[in-house]
């Protein structure tokens, strides 16, 4: 046998028909081998495992007007998706600066853009929280623009090893950055009942929040440990028991989704962040700057409008979005992932 060949690995088995589990889904994680595949996937208006589609990409492209020669930021890099948009409309002659703090996906997202011909010439690609944006500025210049697509891609929420989805099991993590901070497995083993019955309620207005933060922290007090997604499940459902019986079963739904997403934000710091973040875009905006900002949440969407009015009244912005600008419905069929996105905007003077 040649020395060199390469050693063939057996193709993964899976019960059934179609992959159910993470890593049986090999031809939707091989996206350049298994195209038709991939392309049905999304026919159905699911995202494909590995992937993330990109939201609102019309209506931010339609904003920013991005022409040859423009410097700007993509703050959110993920999958990589508006920021290929971005690059095909400011080259040649332009530079984008992309941005994540996930040092998981962003090699991967690095490489794809690589292989689709954009190199450090035209996408310089930073590893790092978009709170420290005033730091490019030394390199880039005043920006034409800058795009922020906040919260998790699916790469993220579909990995089970990165914990953000209480539908599988895995571990209890929830951070951008596995290497750096605490996990929220690591932050309920000390938390207090009232700081977290707190962020629950600021971070995602759970009408359950007393009830869930007292028996998770008694449950942990007893020294049963709380480390995986399932475990958390399970607790919330122990938690919400005293609901009638017809509407448990919808409500532990939404109060695990409520609970996941408040403790994600705690400790990825994600309103912090964001506050740094928006004060200061109106400096590293270059005059007529346009700056785009899709939110998820609510509590991310008051903090963009506020920042964007405190700064209109101001004088450094000359123009806002008087209403958020929402994914269409013929989008957000295709993809249920963009029915909470709100897209605002804002001019700098
Ligand atoms: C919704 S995804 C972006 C998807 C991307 N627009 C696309 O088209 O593929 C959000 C990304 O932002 C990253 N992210 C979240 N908060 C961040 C922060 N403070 N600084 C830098 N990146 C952040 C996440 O790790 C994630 O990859």
């Amino acid at each position: 046998m040649d020395q060199q060949e390469p050693k063939r690995t057996r193709r993964i088995r899976y019960k059934g028909t179609h992959p159910k589990v993470f890593h049986e889904k090999y031809k939707e994680l091989q996206p350049e081998q298994y195209k038709d595949q991939v392309e049905k996937i999304i026919q159905q208006g699911r995202t494909p495992a590995g992937m993330h589609r990109s939201i609102c990409v019309n209506e931010i492209m339609d904003f920013l007007q991005i022409t040859p020669g423009q410097t700007g930021v993509d703050a959110t890099l993920g999958y990589g998706g508006h920021s290929v948009e971005i690059l095909n409309r400011l080259l040649p002659g332009g530079r984008l600066y992309a941005f994540d703090v996930d040092p998981i996906e962003l090699p991967k997202t690095q490489e794809r853009l690589l292989s689709l011909g954009f190199g450090p010439d035209v996408l310089v690609i930073q590893r790092m929280n978009f709170a420290e944006i005033d730091q490019i500025v030394s390199l880039s210049g005043p920006l034409n623009f800058v795009l922020a697509d906040l919260g998790v891609s699916s790469m993220q929420i579909d990995n089970p090893q990165r914990g953000f989805s209480f539908k599988v099991e895995g571990p209890l993590d929830l951070r951008l950055n596995p290497k750096s901070g605490k996990s929220v497995a690591d932050l309920l083993k000390t938390i207090s009942r009232a700081k977290l019955e707190e962020i629950l309620i600021e971070n995602a207005d759970e009408p359950h929040a007393e009830p869930i933060a007292k028996t998770i922290t008694s449950t942990i007090a007893k020294g049963t440990p709380i480390t995986t997604t399932t475990s958390l499940q399970e607790v919330i459902k122990e938690a919400l028991v005293f609901l009638p019986a017809a509407s448990r079963k919808e409500e532990i739904k939404k109060s695990c989704q409520r609970c996941f997403q408040a403790l994600r934000i705690a400790v990825n710091h994600e309103f912090t962040v964001l506050d740094k973040f928006l004060d200061k875009l109106p400096f590293v905006l270059a005059p007529g700057g346009k700056v785009a900002i899709l939110s998820f949440h609510s509590g991310e969407d008051r903090r963009v409008k506020k920042s964007f009015q405190h700064f209109f009244r101001l004088g450094l912005y000359r123009e806002i979005a008087p209403d958020p600008i929402r994914p269409s419905a013929e989008e957000c069929n295709s993809n249920p992932r963009a029915k909470s996105a709100k897209l605002r905007w804002a001019i700098k003077a």
